[in-house]
């Protein structure tokens, strides 16, 4: 069995600090550490002119973790760079009022994200949102995607938001989903260019100014990658967890995995991971056939400690509805393309995060 950042940071709580005080991982001084294929990596902050005193815990620290079964190579380092340091890996309590803050109103946030874009990540959002509502939950979905925004079109809803007091704005509905969007906010055809600082206060105007009213769940449908929009929802809103959508190819692999780091380094949950266009059913015939390979996400969600909530069939029924403005929970919720999403769905219930 693969070896967990978990399990490293266990064996590493058995260094003291030699500045007193507890050890290593529960004072802070450790603020990172990752794991790929056996080799661990580890960072200890430190005050620059403490370097003679901290070699020796993080030679003791790294020594430990080499030990470890399942561990090739360790490698631990000291860093002063206090602006360029990963996360803090610490716990903090929370809500702190300059950390993480609630919505009011909205009971869980989901994320979903993807490494790469084109995976499927905003037909999953659309699915479950419906797949949710249906389960009785009452669901908004931010689509907050601003690149590539596809909720609208996705949940067949048009036209703009109005503000009625010009501060806060009325989300949109369909489905059983209270929607709001970035693309029902530019015109369709229009280029948008955001840059950072933008982005992150748009994302989070959109949190905060709009009015969502009660609602059991928010699902975030994020941009592909692990930019400053996913920085900003994690450090910014208390999450419940994050779903990875991927499909199975190598390449789109690779970005997952970075994403799946990234909320492991913000302490977001991964819920799980769901591997998209997982078998190619023919619309036609029903034959089955796996045209980017199939059980790699499972593979990997495996490697990395991490659900495999659901494998989805590629199939035609389902890019129709989606494109067509009613997702295939909606069109269709009995069918065998639906049931994925409707696990899933349940699976989140079940589990308390929605
Ligand atoms: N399981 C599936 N079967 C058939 N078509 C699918 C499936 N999943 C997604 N698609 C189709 O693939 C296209 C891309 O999907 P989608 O927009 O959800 O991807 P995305 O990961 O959100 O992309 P981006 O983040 O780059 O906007 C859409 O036309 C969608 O209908």
């Amino acid at each position: 069995m693969s070896i967990t950042e978990q399990a490293v940071l266990d064996e590493l709580k058995k260094v003291a600090n030699p500045k007193g005080g507890g050890d290593i991982v529960s004072t802070g001084l450790v603020k990172a550490a990752s794991v790929e294929d056996g080799v661990v990596r580890f960072v200890m902050e430190i005050d620059p002119s403490d370097v003679k005193l901290m070699e020796p815990a993080r030679a003791q620290a790294e020594a430990l973790v080499k030990a470890m079964p399942g561990v090739d190579k360790a490698v631990g380092m000291l860093t002063a760079h206090v602006q360029t340091a990963p996360p803090e890996l610490k716990p903090k309590p929370r809500p702190d009022p300059q950390g993480p803050q609630r919505v009011p109103g909205i009971g869980h946030i989901i994320a979903v994200a993807s490494g790469k874009g084109g995976v499927g990540k905003s037909t999953v959002a659309a699915n479950l949102a419906c797949a949710l509502a249906a389960e009785g939950r009452r669901v908004a979905l931010l689509d907050a995607d601003v690149y590539g925004p596809s909720q609208p079109r996705m949940l067949g809803v048009s036209g703009r938001p109005s503000s009625p007091d010009g501060k806060t704005m009325l989300p949109l509905r369909n489905h059983g989903v209270t929607l709001m969007s970035m693309g029902l906010l530019t015109n369709d055809d229009q280029a948008v260019v955001w840059r950072g600082p933008m982005l992150m206060g748009a994302l989070q105007q959109m949190m905060t100014s709009v009015q969502w009213g009660e609602q059991d769940v928010l699902i975030v449908d994020l941009p592909p990658g692990t930019g400053d929009v996913q920085l900003t929802l994690g450090q910014k809103f208390v999450l419940d967890g994050a779903i990875i959508v991927s499909t199975p190819q190598d390449v789109a692999l690779i970005d997952a995995r970075k994403g799946v780091d990234m909320f492991r380094r913000m302490n977001i949950p991964i819920i799980g991971m769901i591997e998209n266009m997982s078998t190619h059913i023919c619309s036609n015939c029903g034959h089955e056939e796996h045209v980017f390979g199939h059980g790699g996400v499972a593979a990997e969600a495996e490697k990395l400690g991490v659900p495999l909530l659901a494998e989805v069939p590629l199939h035609l029924d389902i890019r129709m509805a989606a494109d067509g403005g009613a997702p295939i929970i909606v069109t269709q919720p009995d069918s065998p393309q639906a049931a994925a999403f409707r696990k899933v769905a349940k699976r989140l219930v079940e589990q308390g995060v929605a």
